[in-house]
C-alpha cells in the first residue's frame, strides 16, 4: 500500500489539487479503529492516499476486484472486497474483519455512504462500519473531505485545479456499546460529519436540509 500511496499521491500535481489537512493527530488512537469518510468520486483515491495511516486497509465493492490490473493492485494492497448486494455475505465478511483487525492490529477505512455521491450533501449512512466498530469494540474515526463541486463536475467532466479541505475528527468510543446502539452511533457520526462537510465546503445547512453556498 505504501507503493500505491506514493504513486496515487502524484496525481494531485497532475490535477492541480491541494489538500489542506487538519486533525491527523486523531488517527493516533494507539489501537485498531474504523475510519469512515464521505465519498464523492474516484478522486477520493487521492484524498485517501493523502492521509492514509500505515496499517490501514479499505473495504471496497467486489466489482472493483475484476477491474483488471487496478483490481490486482488493490488486492495486493490488502483491500477487502464485499458484495454490497448481499447483506448476509457482507455481514459475514465484516464479522471476519472485526476479528482480523484485532489480531493483526489493523485499521479499516470504510465509505459508509456505500457509493460515490457528488450531490453536495451526504447520503444516509449504511450501518456496516458501525456494526464493525462495535463488534471489535474499537473507536470510529470520522474523516470529512470538502465538496469537490467547486472544481469538479462529473456530468460536464469539467475539472479545474482546486483545494480540498480534509478534517480528521475526534474518535468516537464504542467500548461498552452493543448492536442495539448501532443506529444511535450511526446517526451521531452522520450529523457530526454532515455539519463538518458543510463547514469545510462553505455551504449553509438550510433548515429544510438542502444546502447552498454562501455565494448564492
Ligand atoms: C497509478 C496507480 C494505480 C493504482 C490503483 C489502485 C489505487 C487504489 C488502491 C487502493 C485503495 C482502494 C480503495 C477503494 C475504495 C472503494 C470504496 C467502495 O467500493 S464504496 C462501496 C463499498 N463499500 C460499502 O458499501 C461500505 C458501506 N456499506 C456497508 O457497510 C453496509 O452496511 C453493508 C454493505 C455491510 C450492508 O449493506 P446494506 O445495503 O444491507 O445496508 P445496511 O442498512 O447497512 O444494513 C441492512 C441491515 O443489516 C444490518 N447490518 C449491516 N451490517 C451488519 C453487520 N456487520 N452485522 C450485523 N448487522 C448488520 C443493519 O443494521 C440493517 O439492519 P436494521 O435496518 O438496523 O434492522
Ligand atoms: C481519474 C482520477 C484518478 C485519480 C487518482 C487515483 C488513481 C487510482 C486509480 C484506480 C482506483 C480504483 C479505485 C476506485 C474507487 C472508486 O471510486 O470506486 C467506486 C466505488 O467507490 C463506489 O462505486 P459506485 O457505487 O459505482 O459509486
Amino acid at each position: 500500500m505504501r507503493i500505491i500511496k506514493t504513486a496515487v499521491k502524484t496525481f494531485k500535481y497532475l490535477y492541480g489539487l491541494r489538500f489542506e489537512v487538519k486533525g491527523l493527530e486523531n488517527f493516533k488512537v494507539g489501537s485498531p479503529c474504523v475510519i469512515v469518510s464521505n465519498h464523492q468520486s474516484i478522486l477520493d483515491m487521492m484524498g485517501l492516499m493523502e492521509i492514509l495511516p500505515d496499517g490501514c486497509v479499505q473495504i471496497a465493492k467486489k466489482e472493483l476486484l475484476y477491474t483488471g490490473s487496478v483490481g490486482l493492485v488493490m488486492y495486493l494492497g490488502g483491500v477487502i472486497f464485499i458484495n454490497r448486494k448481499s447483506t448476509s455475505n457482507a455481514k459475514m465478511v465484516m464479522a471476519d474483519v472485526a476479528k482480523t483487525m484485532l489480531s493483526e492490529n489493523v485499521m479499516v477505512w470504510i465509505y459508509p455512504e456505500g457509493t460515490r455521491n457528488g450531490n453536495g450533501d451526504l447520503l444516509p449512512f449504511k450501518k456496516g462500519a458501525f456494526h464493525l466498530a462495535i463488534q471489535a469494540q474499537v473507536p470510529v474515526v470520522p474523516v470529512v473531505y470538502s465538496s469537490f463541486s467547486s472544481f469538479y463536475d462529473r456530468k460536464k467532466n469539467l475539472f479545474t485545479s482546486g483545494k480540498i479541505r480534509v478534517e480528521v475528527l475526534e474518535p468516537i468510543e464504542t467500548k461498552g456499546l452493543t448492536p442495539e446502539d448501532v443506529t444511535e452511533l450511526t446517526n451521531r457520526c452522520y450529523s457530526t460529519m454532515r455539519e463538518t462537510f458543510f463547514r469545510l465546503s462553505g455551504l449553509v445547512n438550510e433548515p429544510n436540509g438542502s444546502a447552498r453556498t454562501h455565494l448564492q
